[in-house]
């Protein structure tokens, strides 16, 4: 699915009024009766304060303020006042308001204009939408501060004033929400880590735009969702045998992180390898025969460490390094040596990215299409600190374009940079899954998926949705806190059950 931009999705309304064809003021009508079926639905409050900016966000505000008078509902209108006269579709709907002398309609001029708020109101937030185009300032920062300080609950339309749709917001005053509902698609604000604090709870309200815009613009970002995986996917055939789904290699796992090792290698047996052999120290060798008995295991001659490649890489369909290897010197000097074989097919994450990051001279010697799975932090020691997580976005976007990899920036929504220069956003997933084991398992699965001969980018796109969704089914049975790595690996055949 097309992630648009804050200018495509006002041309997307255009093109609505335009062609269902719609005049834009019924269009806010449909928007403003949305919202005001959830707040009904969902809310009840003593008194709804709606802060109404003057372009068409304020313009939803005054809408919903007469939708939720006529629903019976007691209602107070703060207008922020600027030299600004309003948008057409603000005034015609102030005018309408206006006439019905029964709401109580307040001016915000100055400091002394912002209002005592009750704790058991509940706050609108109409003041700006995508059209925000500078940071907030002077009264409008004010007020934002005001409304945040207050204690009532926030609930912003389309967006929480103050917050850029697609560029970084850090430093200015913003609206902290606890319910957005947001019009007809998410806005990529709401998939960055930094702006957590500000949404809350995300809604989607369908308001019906045109069905047919979204074919007929480019972008370079999309949301992974389920029917794209869907297209991945390619079911097993009956007559299929071990020797189709190809033979993985897991290096993981020094002596004390044999853990990972294991998560890694179960996680690629249940997502479908052929065969899986995991080279792991000496000493860990029974301990992973115990866990995984479907497993071959490659026997290090080092009691503790990876050090030695005793096998001809090329024989395996994908290798996936680094969960727990250290970045000892012979492990180092094994990863070298591993990277002079340019025709593998490569998943490299943790340690491997540590050692990496120590060496970046390797960055250049990594096989094209190798997936790199970073964490933030890993992501910050490859390729430098970054001011905001939208800077961060373009680096993983342009590194991998440079690099002719795939990045696979890990975060709740993890990010799939490609080298043609997109990226896209997973939404599967959850906070449950912010442990220790979770990213190896995603090792694994990445490796289990190239090697049944999915290309990088499909293994990387369909691999990161099913390792949230496998989580998000652990978290259904588990609870959050509870749920462990290895309970993402257990639901991993359910996850894949959802593409059939
Ligand atoms: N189009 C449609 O049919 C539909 C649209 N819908 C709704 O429209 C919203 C987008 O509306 P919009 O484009 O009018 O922009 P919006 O965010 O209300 O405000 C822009 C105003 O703010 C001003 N301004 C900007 N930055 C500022 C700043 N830092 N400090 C101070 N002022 C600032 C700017 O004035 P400027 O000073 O730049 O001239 C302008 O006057 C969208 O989010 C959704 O809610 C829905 O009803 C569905 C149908
Ligand atoms: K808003």
């Amino acid at each position: 699915m097309k992630l648009l931009s804050a200018t495509q999705i006002r041309q997307w309304d255009e093109f609505t009024i335009k062609n269902e064809p719609i005049v834009s003021l019924e269009l806010m009508e449909r928007a403003a009766n949305a919202c005001t079926r959830w707040l009904l639905q969902n809310t009840l409050a003593g008194t709804y304060y709606i802060f109404c900016g003057k372009g068409n966000n304020g313009g939803d505000g005054l809408a919903i303020a007469r939708l939720l008078y006529n629903a019976g509902r007691a209602i107070k209108v703060f207008i922020l006042e600027s030299d600004a006269k309003g948008s057409d579709d603000y005034i015609s709907n102030f005018r309408i308001l206006h006439h019905l002398s029964a709401i109580p309609i307040y001016q915000v001029r100055s400091e002394k204009d912002l209002p005592v708020i009750p704790e058991e109101c509940i706050l609108i937030d109409a003041l700006f939408g995508t059209g925000l185009n500078r940071g907030l300032t002077g009264l409008a920062a004010q007020l934002i501060d005001h409304l945040n300080n207050a204690g009532a609950p926030v609930i912003s339309i389309d967006i929480p004033s103050g917050l850029f749709c697609d560029q970084s917001s850090r430093g200015h005053s913003i609206i902290r929400a606890r319910h957005t509902l947001t019009f007809q698609v998410l806005k990529m604000a709401f998939l960055i880590a930094e702006n957590a604090v500000f949404f809350g709870q995300v809604h989607l309200i369908d308001i019906n735009l045109h069905p047919s815009y979204p074919d007929l613009v480019d972008t370079p970002f999309y949301i992974i969702n389920q029917s794209m995986a869907r297209r991945i996917y390619r079911p097993r055939t009956a007559f299929a045998h071990k020797g189709n789904f190809g033979h993985a290699l897991i290096i993981a796992g020094a002596y004390g992180k044999t853990g990972a090792a294991i998560l890694s290698t179960r996680a690629c047996l249940r997502t479908g390898a052929g065969l899986v052999t995991a080279h792991v120290p000496d000493r860990s060798v029974s301990i992973l025969q115990t866990a995984a008995p479907e497993a071959m295991v490659f026997p290090d001659p080092e009691a503790d460490h990876i050090a030695t490649l005793g096998y001809t890489p090329e024989l395996f369909s994908a290798t996936g390094i680094g969960p727990g290897i250290g970045t000892g010197v012979k492990t180092k000097f094994f990863l070298r040596g591993l990277l002079e074989h340019e025709a593998l097919k490569l998943v490299l994450d943790a340690d491997a990215l540590n050692i990496i990051a120590g060496s970046p001279g390797l960055l250049n010697h990594l096989p094209p299409g190798s997936i790199l799975t970073p964490h933030p932090r890993e992501f910050s020691r490859l390729f430098g600190e970054q001011d905001n997580d939208f800077k961060k976005m373009e680096i993983a976007i342009s590194k991998s374009m440079e690099l002719n990899v795939i990045i696979i920036l890990k975060g709740h929504h993890t990010l799939v940079a490609l080298p043609d220069g997109t990226g896209f956003f997973n939404i599967t997933g959850n906070a449950g899954m912010a442990k220790g084991g979770s990213g190896d398992v995603l090792t694994g699965m990445l490796t289990g998926l190239l090697a049944q001969g999915y290309s990088s980018k499909e293994a990387a796109i369909m691999g990161v949705f099913l390792h949230g969704l496998a989580g998000d089914l652990a978290a259904g049975a588990r609870g959050m806190e509870a749920m462990t790595a290895t309970d993402i690996i257990e639901n991993i055949g359910s996850a894949f059950q959802q593409l059939l």
